[in-house]
C-alpha cells in the first residue's frame, strides 16, 4: 500500500497580492512556494499550518481557511503527498526571511509561475477566484505532470 505524507501549504493574501517564499535549500529549492511543511505527531493539520507559517516567514495567523486538498505523486517515488492548502488575509507580523525561505509579495497579475511547481498554473486561478478545490497531480521528475485531475468543490 502506498505510503502517505500529510503536508500543509499556506497562501497569505492582501487585496491585490500574494506572499510566496523562495525555497533556499532542499526539496523544491529555487521555486516560489506557499509556506508549509510536515504535520508532526500530536498536532492537528491546521496547527501544523500555523506553526510552519510562523517558522518559515514569521507571520502569525489564527484565521487559516481551508481551501484545497491536493495529492501529489512522483513516478520515481512511491509516496503520496497529501497537501492541505490554506489561505489567510488576517495575520500579525512582517514577512521575514528564514534559513528556509525568502518571502516576497507578488501582484496577482504577476505570479512567477515559471519559477513555481508546475501544478500551480492549474489551481492558482481557482484559489484566486475564491473556489475550493481538490486535485491529483502525477509528476515525472519535478517538472513534468503526466496526469492530473482538478475539481472545484463546495465542501472539502
Ligand atoms: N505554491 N505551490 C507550492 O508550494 C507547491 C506546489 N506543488 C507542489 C507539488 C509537489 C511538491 F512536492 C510540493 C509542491 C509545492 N510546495
Amino acid at each position: 500500500k502506498m505510503l502517505k505524507k500529510v503536508l500543509t501549504l499556506v497562501l497569505v493574501t492582501e487585496p491585490r497580492r500574494v506572499l510566496l517564499g523562495l525555497k533556499k535549500r532542499g526539496f523544491g529549492e529555487g521555486r516560489w512556494n506557499g509556506f508549509g511543511g510536515k504535520v508532526e505527531k500530536g498536532e492537528t493539520i491546521v496547527e501544523a499550518a500555523k506553526r510552519e507559517l510562523e517558522e518559515e516567514c514569521g507571520l502569525v495567523s489564527d484565521e487559516l481557511k481551508r481551501i484545497g486538498l491536493l495529492n501529489f505523486e512522483f513516478v520515481e517515488d512511491p509516496v503520496l503527498l497529501e497537501v492541505h492548502v490554506f489561505t489567510t488575509s488576517l495575520y500579525k507580523g512582517i514577512p521575514t526571511e528564514s534559513s528556509e525561505m525568502k518571502p516576497e509579495w507578488f501582484d496577482l497579475s504577476n505570479i512567477p509561475f515559471h519559477q513555481m511547481w508546475p501544478d500551480d498554473r492549474y489551481w492558482f486561478p481557482l484559489f484566486l477566484k475564491g473556489s475550493k478545490f481538490t486535485g491529483y497531480f502525477l509528476f515525472q521528475g519535478h517538472n513534468d505532470i503526466i496526469k492530473h485531475t482538478l475539481t472545484e468543490v463546495d465542501t472539502l
